[in-house]
């Protein structure tokens, strides 16, 4: 008999283990059955990106879902980069809603750190696992078309509605999947910056999981699982809803116990199953392999909006 390779494990232990691998790997297949060839699209949020073995694990699963015949697309955001950088130039940013107000002055600083070096960088996490991945803009392929987003207020005092001016922040008119599709014809993962095109040529700055829903119900994708840095949506207790309706979570976005930058994340699950996704999942992004276990595992996590 061959002595084992780690000195310190004998070779029933590591028979042992060896069988529990198989047994885990085995399990995955009436999952891996039922997601063959579909389209994933996966919104990677700015903080779940900023912790090493958190990316690493993040690109090993994007890498694996291709490699066992998933066709995965990424959205990515960059939230907290784009602050740092801001913060460099000494620009003061505000939020309306999870919206960043954006002037003429950030724009540019925006599709910079969006399209340039976070989007290279999540191309790479995916590239260093093994599979092939490449990063491109909303603008690329005029893939995101956007116009001017206006959101209106209505004033407490005279209970007039009036326009909020968000500047630079786009809604998506229209997506034009091809550069998409080339690109999953080739074996590859397209990773996408949300940054949109306006009909004269501008500049958009697009919320990434607005970006993401868009895009998703673009492709009929069979998920949109949007990964963030909480459990899922939560209740006034802070306790996880594993599954909102429709109803429930407009409901809740009125009441104010949906708020701040869930509030955009909710908004896409229900557009994105409305314009043909067959559900979102919002994930943990904290927990590794976060998509793995979402796809692949009767655990599942985080809170499923389906489509009514
Ligand atoms: N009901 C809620 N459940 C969970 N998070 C909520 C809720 N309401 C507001 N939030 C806030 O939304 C944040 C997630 O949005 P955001 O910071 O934009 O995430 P990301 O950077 O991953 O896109 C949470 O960290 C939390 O502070
Ligand atoms: C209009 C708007 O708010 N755009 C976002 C785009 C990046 C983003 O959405 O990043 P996260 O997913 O990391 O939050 C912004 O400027 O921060």
């Amino acid at each position: 008999m061959s002595a084992p390779i780690d000195p310190g494990i004998s070779d029933v232990d590591a028979a042992e283990k060896g069988q529990q691998q198989a047994a885990i790997l085995a399990s995955a297949l009436p999952f891996l059955r039922r997601y063959a060839g579909d389209t994933i699209v996966v919104k990677y949020g700015g903080h779940a990106m900023g912790v090493d073995h958190l990316s690493n694990a993040f690109g090993r699963d994007i890498a694996l879902l291709k490699l066992v015949g998933i066709n995965p697309i990424v959205v990515h955001g960059g939230g907290p980069q784009i602050n740092a950088m801001l913060k460099q130039l000494n620009i003061q940013s505000t939020f309306i809603d999870g919206l960043r107000v954006t002037d003429q002055s950030m724009i540019d600083v925006i599709e910079m750190v969006l399209s340039g070096s976070v989007n290279k960088q999540v191309a790479n996490l995916i590239n260093r696992a093994g599979a092939l991945a490449v990063g491109i803009s909303g603008k690329d392929g005029s893939l995101l078309q956007a116009r001017k987003l206006v959101r209106t207020v209505k004033d407490p005092d005279s209970g007039q509605e009036r326009e909020l001016n968000l500047g630079f922040v786009g809604e998506p008119t229209k997506i034009d999947p091809r550069v998409l599709y080339s690109l999953l014809g080739s074996g590859l993962i397209p990773v996408i910056a949300p940054v949109g095109v306006g009909e004269h040529g501008e500049t958009y700055n697009i919320n990434a999981d607005t970006a993401a829903g868009a895009i998703a119900g673009s492709v009929n994708a069979s998920r949109l699982l949007m990964l963030t840095d909480v459990a899922g949506v939560l209740d006034e207790n802070g306790v996880l809803i594993p599954e909102l309706t429709a109803n429930e979570a407009r409901r809740r976005i009125a009441d104010g116990s949906i708020s701040g930058g869930m509030i955009p994340k909710v908004e896409t699950c229900l557009a994105a199953v409305r314009a043909g996704a067959k559900a979102a999942v919002i994930l943990d992004g904290r927990v590794p392999h976060a998509c793995l276990l979402e796809l692949f595992t009767r655990a599942g996590s985080g809170t499923l909006i389906k489509a009514e």
